[in-house]
């Protein structure tokens, strides 16, 4: 008896689904990737390029592109599903008709869902109901990964079967695939690190140094962390890959669609010039309002995503917001060793025995 090859759908003709579909090709799957655009699938398999999100790499010639979800799923062992969050339920319903219990779904996608804040895994689970789901997540610009730089990302998901089947299935010589049992707080952490992305392509373009870049990223993290324990995750999470990982790669690189909106609002150019300029979805453009707004009705602080939210959606110029950020509390730095009420406490009181001198 021979060894069945494994069977990948992917689901999204995007660059990252596109790269993820040509590795899986590369290590002997039998892979079909699903998109809507009949020319660009058919530029796929004639070219093995896809000229629209990744024009300058050659993709597997075995990766074979099909408009049809019933071709592409049928047979399927594992589904990439990498469709941008806004249509991310939508092209799973579609979907759902080929599915079946036995596969392995993983989602790609680092955004939100609005109604209900939901994740994407929240998402297949919720619409399949199957057992075996995952995340993957981590430090991953599809056009370095497609050019073969050498690379590493994260399984999330509480099913081993998930973790080491996605291993087998994508890692490489170029691409390594850690595993994670977290699979909210390595999702979470790839939808926050959006909104620093941003946020650190402003303070590019405004000519901001690496003092600057250093201070933000790293009071990003302290941000998300502080986010992530208010949501039940594990802050633990955000020390790896798809947390730290992914938030030094998309704060300092240009290749990052976050970064680039952040960069060309920096420049001066309005929200709607920005996103229309960069011609692909920034997620975190819609992370921020979403996050921005359960952060307040849970009360949790997070200036950072404030006052993105503020130059984004109420004008307020950048260079102002940098300024009033800088005026900002000065809490602790490590709020696991140090809590943050008892740097505010130290201050009162002091301010208690001063009768009000700045502390
Ligand atoms: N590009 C990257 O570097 C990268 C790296 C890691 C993770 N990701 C994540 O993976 C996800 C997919 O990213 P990507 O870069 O492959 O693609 P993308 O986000 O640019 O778009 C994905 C594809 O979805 C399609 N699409 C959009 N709306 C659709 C709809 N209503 N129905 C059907 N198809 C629709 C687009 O046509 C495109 O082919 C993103 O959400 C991103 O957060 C991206
Ligand atoms: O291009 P972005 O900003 O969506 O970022 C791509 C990946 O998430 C980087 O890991």
């Amino acid at each position: 008896m021979t060894d069945q090859p494994l069977r990948v759908a992917v689901l999204g003709g995007g660059s990252f689904g596109t790269a993820l579909a040509s590795i899986a090709a590369d290590n002997g799957a039998r892979v079909r990737q699903w998109l809507r655009d009949p020319a660009l699938a058919e530029q796929i398999n004639r070219e093995h390029v896809n000229g629209r999100y990744l024009p300058d790499y050659a993709i597997n010639p075995a990766v074979v592109a099909a408009t049809g979800m019933a071709e592409v799923l049928e047979g399927a062992d594992l589904v990439l599903v990498a469709i941008p969050s806004k249509a991310f339920r939508e092209v799973v319903r579609q979907a759902r008709p080929f599915l079946a219990p036995q596969q392995i779904l993983v989602t790609t996608t680092k955004g939100i869902q609005e109604e209900g804040f939901k994740l994407m895994s929240q998402i297949l689970e919720e619409e399949t109901g199957f057992a075996h789901i995952g995340v993957i997540s981590g430090p991953n610009l599809a056009s370095e990964v497609a050019d073969k730089q050498l690379t590493a990302t994260v399984i999330a998901s509480d099913d081993p079967e998930t973790r080491t089947r996605v291993q087998t299935a994508l890692g490489c010589d170029y691409f390594r695939v850690y595993a994670s049992n977290d699979r909210y707080g390595v999702e979470l952490g790839g939808a926050l690190k959006n909104i620093y992305a941003i946020a650190a392509g402003m303070a590019a373009a405004l000519g901001m140094g690496e003092n600057t870049r250093s201070m933000l990223m790293t009071r990003a993290l302290a941000e998300m962390s502080r986010f992530a324990v208010a949501q039940g995750a594990n802050p633990m999470t955000f020390l790896g890959l798809a947390g730290v990982g992914d938030l030094i790669v998309t704060c300092s690189s240009r290749l990052s669609r976050n970064y680039r909106v952040g960069y060309a609002l920096g420049e001066g150019k309005s929200l709607d010039e920005a996103v229309e300029a960069l011609g692909q979805v920034a997620e975190g453009v819609n992370t921020v309002r979403l996050v921005r707004d359960k952060a307040r009705a849970e009360g949790i602080y997070m200036p950072l995503a404030e006052g993105l939210y503020q130059v984004l959606f109420k004008g307020v110029p950048a260079k102002e917001m940098a300024k009033m950020l800088m005026l900002g509390e000065q809490s602790s730095d490590v709020e696991f060793v140090l809590a943050r009420e008892d740097v505010q406490r130290a201050h009162r009181e002091r301010a208690g025995e001063t009768g009000g001198e700045h502390g």
